[in-house]
């Protein structure tokens, strides 16, 4: 029952968030929900990933299996970032062992012009799953996320998942006007898209500007830092996670673009981070992070997992707050056994 409830803002993953030190390392997963589970398997049989997505009683049921499983310190809203986007009527699928495919990807001023903006009764059934969890929580976070308008633009731009981004970046340079109109609109559903979570009671969220890592800092600077910092900027009752994969020269941008923790892959030592959070921002609270134990060491048994998981938890202690999690999501062929033994080793003391 509600008052018998402790105080959701004490709960570990929030007070790291904010800087604090809880009694024990908060941890959570990227990708915790998803096909490392059998029981997830099950309920998704036979439906498509993006009607789940609308379904609320199964983004519920998704969203608390792993809590369940593992203990983790925070569930992940079952959905994906181009669920917006699908809401919002644009024409996309996502193909089993690829990724979001778009039907007619954007490549001129009419296509970037047709883009329709999201409205919150479009993805009424994500607020509707939002309230069903917070039911079932008790005092474990919910965490909501989006793609980034980066990350999004890739998709829509290239047509689907893309190793170079080579026609993305052509358009990013190549008309720096449409580019800008772009991430514009993308700003703008995706700010829709996380206000809807927040007002219906997700108690952080995460910006997934997956794909940032292709950029140069100048080039994020300059494309997309301000489109990020705008639907971060929309943001001001939760906490503020961004992440991006092969960001380390981009982890100050990042944070500037207004994170209140910043992710990190496992390439970038935790410390190493922290150093250079602060050397960019001296004039700043000293940084929060998360991260960062590479998703492949799930992989390589036992011993070598509790070193690595102590490792990370001892780069970890250079930040004001750390918030355990992988570098990236977790492997469809993870082991779950290993997930849920990576969360105990995370909140073993010492
Ligand atoms: C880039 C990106 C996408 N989606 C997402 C990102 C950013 C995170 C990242 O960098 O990995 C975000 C995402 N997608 C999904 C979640 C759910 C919550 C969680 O993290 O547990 C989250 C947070 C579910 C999903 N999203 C998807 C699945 C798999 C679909 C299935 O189970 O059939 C899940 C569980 C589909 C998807 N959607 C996307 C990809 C690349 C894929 C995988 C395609 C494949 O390998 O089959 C786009």
């Amino acid at each position: 029952m509600a008052d018998e409830m402790n105080d959701i803002t004490e709960a570990p993953l929030l007070v790291a968030a904010r800087g604090g030190r809880p009694s024990r390392t908060p941890v959570w997963f990227m990708r915790q929900a998803g096909r490392s589970l059998p029981e997830y398997r099950k309920v998704r049989a036979g439906t498509a990933m993006l009607d789940a997505c609308m379904d609320p009683e199964l983004v519920c049921e998704i969203t608390l299996q792993p809590v369940r499983r593992h203990g983790v310190d925070g569930a992940i809203l079952f959905s994906d970032i181009v669920v917006p986007l699908k809401a919002a009527g644009v024409d996309l699928d996502i193909v089993a062992g690829t990724g979001p495919v778009v039907a007619r990807p954007v490549t001129t001023r009419a296509d970037v012009d047709a883009l329709p903006e999201l409205h919150e009764e479009q993805v009424a059934p994500v607020a509707e799953a939002v309230g069903l969890l917070n039911r079932e929580l008790g005092d474990v976070p919910l965490i909501g996320f989006a793609g980034a308008p980066f990350t999004l633009a890739s998709y829509l731009v290239e047509g689907g998942p893309s190793k170079h981004h080579e026609r993305t970046k052509a358009l990013m340079h190549g008309d720096p006007d449409l580019w800008h109109a772009l991430l514009d609109k993308l700003a703008g559903i995706t700010a829709e898209f996380l206000r809807v979570q927040v007002a219906a009671g997700v108690k952080a969220v995460q910006l997934f500007d997956s794909w940032a890592g292709a950029l140069s800092e100048r080039d994020y600077r300059e494309f997309v830092l301000p489109h990020s910092a705008r639907v971060l900027g929309s943001v001001t009752t939760v906490p503020r996670i961004h992440f991006g994969v092969g960001t380390s020269e981009l982890l100050p941008a990042m944070r500037e673009a207004g994170a209140d923790v910043v992710g990190v892959d496992w390439r970038t030592p935790l410390d190493v981070a922290v150093r250079r959070l602060e050397a960019a921002a001296p004039h700043l609270p000293k940084p929060v992070v998360q991260g960062n134990l590479d998703p492949a060491l799930l992989f390589a048994g036992l011993p070598a997992l509790e070193r690595e998981v102590d490792r990370i938890k001892r780069e970890g202690e250079a930040a004001a707050g750390h918030i355990f999690n992988l570098g990236h999501g977790v492997l469809p062929d993870t082991d779950p056994d290993v997930i849920t033994r990576a969360v105990e080793l995370v909140h073993r003391a010492g």
